[in-house]
């Protein structure tokens, strides 16, 4: 049985979006749970055969920690998916004014800022994944509250008080790539998505230029650019590029070559695009 890796522990979004694919394509792999988004990543093409992670939110844009990942791995995106998103509100005691700590994730932080810029005289603990700030509100001394996923309302505490929605935007929505050893096949009849990636390592002039010379010039349509620093030197990145249509289109390879001659491309994958 193939093992398919994603943030732990059970019932965070990375997993709810992994149980969907998996019913979805009819798969039964075995779900290993990774602590943090890096070895969750890391572990894909080594003791997992493929992956689920989070790459983009609604509010908070695009997951850092992955794009990085992306950047140097030999792994290729084989699908996206797209998950509703709701926080809640969990508390161990009986008003909001008791709370001394919060426990919340670092991506669901910036997704639902309003509310926690509103907190008065908490101290505010990052975690690693949605289910961990539960496990430490579970663990915590104190009076503490912990931003959780809008499913684990229903079974937290009755006694304590709750917020079921504490999600800045009505619409949130989280964007996971599947990630895995070798690229999806071309199926005519799919629409597809491409993603790039540029390395602009000598800093040539013109770079986001040719790039989209490359493209408009065969009517591909470009829908998302994001630049990501080398690491190497201060003001120097590399592209992230999303395109329509899959590789082996006769145009999409052209404009490939093109801007192959003067910079390094790397095809992280074609898929199907979700239905946003
Ligand atoms: O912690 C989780 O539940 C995750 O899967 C990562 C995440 C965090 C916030 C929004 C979507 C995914």
């Amino acid at each position: 049985m193939s093992v398919v890796a994603t943030l732990g522990p059970k019932d965070t979004f990375s997993d709810m979006a992994t149980q969907r694919y998996l019913s979805a394509q009819g798969l039964s792999s075995k779900v290993s749970y990774f602590p943090t988004l890096k070895t969750a990543f890391n572990a894909i093409g080594n003791e997992a055969d493929w992956g689920v992670l989070p790459i983009e939110n609604l509010s908070e844009g695009y997951v850092q920690v992955v794009l990085d990942g992306l950047m140097a791995t030999d792994l290729f995106i084989r699908d996206e998916i797209l998950l509703p998103i709701k926080f809640a509100l969990v508390t161990n005691c009986q008003s909001l004014a008791e709370v001394r700590s919060l426990f919340v994730q670092f991506v669901a932080h910036g997704q639902c800022s309003e509310f926690i810029e509103s907190l008065q005289g908490i101290t505010i603990h990052n975690t690693q994944s949605n289910m961990e700030s539960l496990n430490s509100l579970e663990g915590s001394k104190e009076p503490a509250a912990a931003v959780v996923p809008q499913h684990v309302l229903n079974d937290w505490r009755s006694d304590c008080f709750k917020i079921d929605n504490v999600t800045d935007f009505a619409h949130n929505q989280t964007r996971f790539l599947v990630l895995g050893k070798y690229p999806q096949k071309i199926n005519p009849a799919l629409a597809y998505k491409t993603t790039l990636v540029v390395r602009d390592d000598h800093d040539k002039p013109g770079v986001l230029g040719s790039i989209v010379t490359a493209l408009s010039d065969r009517r591909i349509n470009m829908t998302s650019i994001m630049s990501r620093p080398t690491k190497s030197q201060l003001g120097k990145y590399h592209f992230f590029i999303d395109i329509e249509g899959h590789c082996e289109q006769a145009n999409i390879a052209a404009a490939i070559e093109q801007i192959n001659a003067s910079y390094q491309v790397k095809v992280l994958g074609s898929y199907q695009a979700a239905v946003v």
